[in-house]
């Protein structure tokens, strides 16, 4: 018999398992070891010898080892020894850092990896989906996605979408039962659930029957998606420019090698020369180091709590000029206590600090006891039946296990002295509708000893409100006149302006025996019974942030389906809502177009009350209007205006796997700081990746050029080949390495957003980099011509002058490139992996320079201490001229 056709008991003892305490922690280890871990096979990784290799695939390098072995074949052993062995150094850096990178981006993928809640040894607990084992109990809501293929034990209102396995999008209701046919399709198989669906609706339990290959799923090996190209458009731009200047390099160094020759150098002389140049010119490492920045500050976020699931983003979260968040857990603590209640007429006040279900209940201000209000203490009871939450211990604390506001109202009943756990022997929970963010409401339906049936609502008031047609006033069940309603919504309305979150109950008996099958059904024809209002504190650093963001010309939209007056007052506590800006309810929301929409989004600030569909078209109208949208979200719902918005952003905590899914970016602690955070540091990556850039075209002019108008000068070459690729390959790379890490710019969040057509060489850039390069190339020809005139007969000795120049140039340019102003502009030493970097290699040419055994290698000669004063002196020009000029501007 296979498992759809087994009654319960007969699953729980084919899997060897046990229903109510899940298996054991012994018992998963021997079962990880007889079926391995839940995890399906994937495609080929690229090994560690592949990565290795690739390093020297590069066009520019084959050519240059081709150059290598003609030398060596004309008898210059140490040229090509020496060449292969820089060529292997830079290998070798290229593939630690790339290797770091590919690490740290499969670390994040782990990190962002669903988790499961599973039953073990009675008690449950989250773990990451691959360690899920065959009998293994395991809990699911909707957002979830299934981690294995379970036989279901347990269904409210259970929904699965089976898209991933059959292609068919329309959900499938589940159910326990065991099913007659012995061969149903995959379709039919209503009684369970396959790994990788998706929970559209409701919740239940399910056993564990099959793992990893084992699954559906893991025999449709076809299925598994394919990773998509992560590249950024920076990296696209920048593999464009590469193209372009690898272009322009070879031209001009086609055009040095020629004039040399003309000018009567030795065409071997000249050839290696070129093709060193060449190396040196083209950026061609530019992309890889771009990757090994991204990944970096991809860790950073992390440590910040935000998780970049798509690498692009990292990019576009710098030119955010719009974030759309929740309210609920996002702006606000989530830490919900009722403070008030209100009933036909009476208003109650209950204190008390936090979780801790003690506290007194107070009628105008005199204390009360609350099981001597009827009303109240139905209230109270509904709320408590109504509810998922559990409350637990731990180190003297009370921690709330499960949605917190159903929280508030578990702890205002314990407050009242009822125990849920005796409640349920007087009450029995026949079925239940669960909670939606579209209805705003969720019922049970209860049966009490007496087997009397009732249906119990709880949910937003002014719907709840909307669907009762009596209410319960003074003790008796009462007609809901026009008059009363308007009563029941300014108490509402009292309630939602001082902050509070609010719950109403209804309920309404129902003839035993009833079979009720529907949520609408159930939801209708009730009994107003009263409100529970609740504060939820603001996060405390969101304020904060919210400004912060303001100052970086970007706005805050706080989007919730809370009430409209509660909203308001949040909103304006935390400076989002301001006397210019609108707030705008749901209702009016989903009666206008995109288009109409547009023409009223800028002002709006708050939007309240709104159902997770019209997210979505808040983000076309934001984007309409040319704005880069971040969107936040947590539900299945939230899902397609995640996916839309150019930074979708889901909830570490609260969110499903879903949302998880089609967002960019995840907040490990559901905190809006944290959107403020990883934006700061997306324009602060951007900035970097700039900064290095700019620094190594600057460096790579400075070569070339000095080449170039040495040549047209008729002069004999100021670099010799092995020199040019030590600087390129070896001493550059720390040092470019380095500012991909620097500490962002004070100014980076008093600034707006970078326009995300931006190109690589605007804002100057371009001007800096050939000015820079300009100089740096000019200084260095400086340099030699100076020693080369002195004293013609010691070619080398110059030749070391204009290599030390160059290296020194190129060090203290790098300062240079930290700042968007000045070198003067920022502390020189504030960075200090740079300060590091700039150390070592100047130790590396000090080395080449001073360390005999290899000064035959580098075509070297040690260099005399009043010859430093001139190399020092020319090599800060650069630098300090035009800082220099950028001072006399600012004073002027
Ligand atoms: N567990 C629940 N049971 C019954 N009603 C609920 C429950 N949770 C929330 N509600 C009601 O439904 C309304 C909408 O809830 P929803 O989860 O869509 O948004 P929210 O939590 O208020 O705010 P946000 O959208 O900022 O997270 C709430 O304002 C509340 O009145
Ligand atoms: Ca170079």
């Amino acid at each position: 018999m296979k498992f759809h056709e087994m009654k319960l008991d007969q699953v729980e003892k084919a899997l060897e398992t046990d229903f109510s305490s899940g298996l054991s922690q012994e018992e998963v280890k021997k079962r990880v070891k007889q079926h391995g871990l839940n995890e399906l096979e994937e495609g080929e990784k690229q090994s560690a010898l592949l990565l290795f290799f690739s390093q020297f695939k590069d066009f520019m390098v084959l050519v240059l080892l081709a150059a290598t072995l003609i030398s060596g074949l004309l008898g210059e052993y140490i040229d090509a020894i020496a060449i292969i062995a820089i060529v292997i150094i830079n290998g070798c850096l290229g593939f630690y850092q790339e290797r770091r990178a590919e690490r740290s981006l499969q670390a994040l993928k782990e990190l962002s990896a669903p988790q499961v809640s599973v039953l073990r040894d009675g008690q449950w607990i989250k773990i990451p989906s691959k360690e899920i084992v065959i009998g293994d109990v395991i809990k699911f809501a909707s957002g979830d996605r299934i981690g294995a293929d379970v036989r279901i034990i347990e269904s409210k209102s259970l929904e699965i979408e089976e898209s991933a396995l059959t292609g068919e999008s329309v959900p499938v209701a589940k159910h326990i039962e065991p099913l007659s046919n012995p061969n149903p399709g995959i379709g039919d198989m209503e009684n369970i659930a396959f790994m990788g669906t998706m929970i559209t609706r409701g919740s239940g339990l399910g056993v564990v029957m099959a793992t990893g290959m084992k699954t559906a799923m893991g025999q449709i090996a076809d299925l598994l998606q394919n990773a998509e190209s992560q590249d950024t458009p920076l990296q696209r731009r920048l593999e464009q420019l590469g193209k372009i200047l690898i272009t322009v390099a070879l031209l001009l160094t086609v055009l040095v090698v020629i004039v040399g020759v003309l000018q009567g150098h030795e065409l071997y002389e000249m050839f290696l020369a070129g093709v060193s140049l060449a190396v040196a010119a083209i950026p061609e490492g530019l992309p890889a180091i771009v990757t090994v920045a991204l990944s970096l500050g991809v860790q950073k976020m992390i440590k910040k709590n935000a998780i970049v699931r798509k690498l692009p983003a990292v990019e576009t979260l710098g030119c955010a000029s719009v974030i759309c968040s929740d309210k609920t857990g996002t702006m606000t603590q989530n830490k919900m206590t009722v403070t008030h209640l209100w009933s036909g007429g009476n208003t109650w006040t209950v204190d008390g600090v936090g979780y801790q279900p003690q506290g007194n209940f107070y009628r105008d201000e005199q204390n009360v006891q609350p099981r001597d209000e009827k009303s109240l203490q139905q209230m109270l009871i509904f709320g408590m039946l109504c509810n998922h939450s559990e409350l637990a211990m731990k180190d003297d604390d009370y921690i709330l296990d499960g949605d917190p506001t159903e929280g508030a109202l578990l702890v205002s009943a314990m407050k009242a002295g009822f125990d849920r756990t005796k409640l349920l022997e007087d009450f029995t929970i026949v079925n239940e509708f669960p909670f939606d963010s579209n209805r705003k409401m969720m019922s049970i339906h209860v049966k009490d000893k007496q087997e009397r049936h009732f249906i119990v609502t709880k949910g937003a008031p002014d719907v709840v409100l909307g669907i009762c047609e009596s209410i319960l006033w003074d003790e008796r069940t009462q007609y809901l006149s026009k008059e009363t309603q308007s009563k029941v919504q300014d108490a509402i309305n009292g309630l939602a302006s001082q902050a509070l979150r609010t719950i109403a109950i209804a309920y309404k008996p129902i003839p035993a025996g009833t079979i009720i099958l529907s949520d609408h059904e159930a939801e209708k024809k009730l009994t107003f019974i009263g409100v529970q209002g609740m504060i939820d504190p603001p996060r405390p650093e969101v304020k904060a942030a919210v400004k912060e963001c303001k100052e970086a010309g970007i706005k805050t939209v706080m989007i919730t389906g809370d009430h409209v007056i509660t909203a308001k007052a949040i909103a304006s506590q935390l400076g989002i809502l301001t006397k210019k800006s609108k707030v705008l309810e749901g209702k009016t929301l989903a009666e206008m177009s995109v288009e109409e929409l547009e023409d009223v989004v800028e002002d709006v600030s708050v939007f309240a009350r709104v159902s997770p569909e019209h997210k979505l078209k808040i983000v076309k109208a934001l984007q309409n209007r040319g704005h880069i949208v971040a969107m936040t979200g947590d539900g299945v719902n939230d899902a397609p205006a995640i996916k839309a918005a150019d930074i979708g952003v889901a909830m570490g905590i609260t969110g499903t796997d879903v949302a998880k899914e089609a967002s960019a970016l995840v907040l490990l602690d559901d905190n809006f700081a944290t959107i403020k955070a990883a934006i700061k540091e997306g324009r602060n990556i951007y900035e970097n990746i700039r900064k290095f850039v700019r620094y190594l075209l600057a460096s790579n002019v400075g070569e070339i050029l000095v080449m170039l108008f040495a040549m047209l000068l008729a002069l004999p070459l100021p670099l010799v080949p092995i020199q040019i690729l030590w600087v390129n390959l070896v001493t550059d790379g720390l040092p470019a390495m380095a500012l991909g890490l620097d500490q962002p710019e004070e100014n980076v969040m008093k600034r707006g957003p970078r326009s995300p057509n931006e190109g690589v060489f605007s804002r100057g850039l371009g001007w800096k980099v050939v000015s820079r390069g300009f100089l740096i190339g000019l200084v260095t020809l400086l340099a030699f011509m100076i020693v080369y005139h002195n004293d013609s007969s010691q070619l080398p000795y110059a030749q070391t002058v204009a290599f030390a120049t160059l290296v020194m140039a190129q060090l203290i340019h790098v300062f240079d490139c930290r700042s968007e102003r000045s070198v003067l502009s920022r502390n020189p030493f504030g960075n200090q992996y740079l300060v590091w970097a700039v150390i070592s290699s100047l130790l590396l040419m000090l080395v080449a320079i001073y360390y005999p055994p290899l000064q035959p290698i580098f075509h070297t000669l040690p260099i005399a201490a009043k010859d430093w004063l001139l190399i020092l002196g020319l090599s800060s020009v650069p630098t300090f001229l035009l800082a220099g000029s950028f001072l006399l501007r600012k004073t002027k």
